[in-house]
């Protein structure tokens, strides 16, 4: 409708940013494992796609866990925003490694935001450990291990979505 603002989607919304490396990633994802290692052992690995594909591979590479499964979950589009669908379950191998209620199984995320995509995880796996490299308050309840809190209003900006860009200087204004 003319004159109305266009959406902020939440990206827009969150006033500040925190940029990951790689390198900083795998660090965070190496001392997530040295936490798990206490909790474990794991009998599989539950990575919430995409996001924690990359840091499953790295937690289940140290834990030396060679099965690993996905649950597939996507956000409806913006006029449905906030739904979400399973697009993949887990598989049926999985969830009797985990006793049908997923004891001994491990689910990895990159991170929990809002905590809606772990809340649904959760219940397919109730008795699963649930952890992620970083939370946000709103979703911290729900995880049982995880590495670096940041505030609501920061947007994590992952390696596998950022390239190198130029910066400005301050002088020019740079924020
Ligand atoms: O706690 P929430 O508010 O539910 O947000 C957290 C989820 O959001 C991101 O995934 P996204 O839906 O962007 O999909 P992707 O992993 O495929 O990038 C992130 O990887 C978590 O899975
Ligand atoms: O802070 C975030 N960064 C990247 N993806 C996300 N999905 C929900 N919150 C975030
Ligand atoms: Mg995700």
């Amino acid at each position: 409708m003319a004159g109305e603002a266009p959406e902020l989607s939440a990206q827009e919304r969150a006033g500040r940013a925190f940029p990951v490396s790689w390198d900083q990633f795998h660090r965070d994802c190496r001392a997530l494992t040295w936490r798990l290692n206490e909790v474990g052992p794991f009998h599989a690995v539950i990575a919430i796609t995409r996001g924690g594909l990359v840091p499953a591979a790295i937690v289940a590479r140290e834990l030396g866990v060679r099965v690993i499964d996905t649950v597939c979950i996507a956000s409806y589009d913006h006029d449905k925003q906030g739904e979400l669908q399973v697009l993949k379950g887990i598989s049926e191998q999985a969830m009797k490694l985990g006793g049908g209620t997923g004891k001994g199984l491990l689910i990895v995320d990159d991170l929990v935001d809002t905590g809606k995509t772990g809340r649904m995880v959760r219940k397919m796996l109730p008795d699963a450990h649930f952890a992620t490299v970083y939370a946000k308050p709103m979703g911290r309840p729900l995880v049982d291990t995880f590495i670096t809190e940041v505030s609501q209003d920061t947007w994590i900006f992952f390696p596998w979505d950022t390239a190198l860009s130029y910066h400005p200087p301050l002088r020019d204004g740079a924020a």
